[in-house]
């Protein structure tokens, strides 16, 4: 049996994740999404699954940042979570009489319910919480009417506490993407029941200076030889202003020939290539079921 660190208290997203990749294994809560990645960096874990990205919200820039920056560690694989948001009360009342002072969630949750806040309750206060479990862990157990939580049907039926208003996502489609990254620990590929619904390669590439069409050239290494990308980021180095490095995902695995070749192009541009990882992509979106 594998451990695997996860945002915690359990009831949160990213232990829908972690479930639905590592259904046997032993799952273990962590307070914040640095301490997750932590532990697995000391070992104390074989796998991490953290958040980073919502199709809302865009990336959590905490995870990206601190896996670049900190504790760097193998991506070995992505899964894709449907995300629904509701509001949670500690006592059973109609949407109509919800007059809450304080909504307190994950920052993330907030945002995704940013149109749902402003226009049910433009005036009460916003307050952040390590994860949408852990506000509702905190509303089991202050029992507070003047407070509602975001969170998911989990937490509400794990924590007893009611759901006010269901759905409240600003918008239906509604995912986000966990990383599952290892400590290096145990084989860095896991295995899974699950089948891949896709292939990444996820790299790193810093460009030697500013210098003209610097961003066309990078991208056109990759787009003559027929390499798709999914997806470009570009995120401060964290040395000056105006200094960025891009975060690029091709869709394939790393291969032999046309990726070491792109990465032979880059390096001879002067860019500093790292590859964070080449792995398998899952969604739950295939096998869920709406409650
Ligand atoms: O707070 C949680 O339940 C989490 O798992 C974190 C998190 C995130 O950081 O994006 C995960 C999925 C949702 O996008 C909202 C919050």
């Amino acid at each position: 049996m594998k451990k695997i660190g996860f945002l915690g208290p359990r009831g949160t997203f990213t232990e829908m994740a972690a479930k639905f990749l590592f259904p046997q294994d032993e799952r273990i809560p962590l307070k914040t999404i640095p301490r997750t990645i932590d532990l697995a960096f000391n070992k104390g874990t074989d796998y991490a699954v953290v958040p980073i990205e919502n199709a809302i919200e865009g990336t959590v820039n905490v995870t990206l940042d601190y896996l670049i920056h900190q504790k760097p560690m193998p991506i070995v694989g992505a899964v894709s979570i449907g995300i629904a948001h509701h509001l949670l009360s500690a006592s059973r009342k109609e949407f109509a009489s919800v007059a809450p002072k304080k909504i307190i969630s994950h920052p993330q949750a907030l945002a995704q319910c940013h149109r749902f806040i402003q226009e049910h309750f433009p005036d009460v206060k916003v307050e952040h919480a390590d994860s949408t479990a852990q506000a509702a862990a905190w509303l089991a157990k202050h029992q507070d009417d003047d407070v509602c939580v975001i969170a998911n049907r989990e937490a509400a039926n794990l924590y007893g506490l009611s759901i006010v208003a269901e759905d409240i996502h600003d918008y239906r489609e509604n995912q986000t993407r966990f990383l599952v990254v290892s400590s290096g620990h145990q084989q860095e590929q896991f295995v899974t029941k699950e089948p891949h619904v896709g292939e990444v390669t996820t790299l790193m590439i810093t460009l030697p200076s500013d210098f003209t069409g610097a961003l066309h050239q990078v991208l056109s290494a990759f787009a003559w030889r027929k390499l798709n990308l999914s997806k470009i980021e570009s995120r401060p180095t964290k040395t000056g202003l105006g200094n960025y490095f891009f975060i690029i995902d091709v869709q394939q695995l790393m291969d032999d020939v046309l990726l070491p070749g792109a990465i032979a192009e880059l390096n001879a541009l002067g860019c500093k290539v790292d590859v964070l990882g080449s792995y398998y992509t899952y969604s739950d979106q295939l096998t869920r079921v709406e409650k």
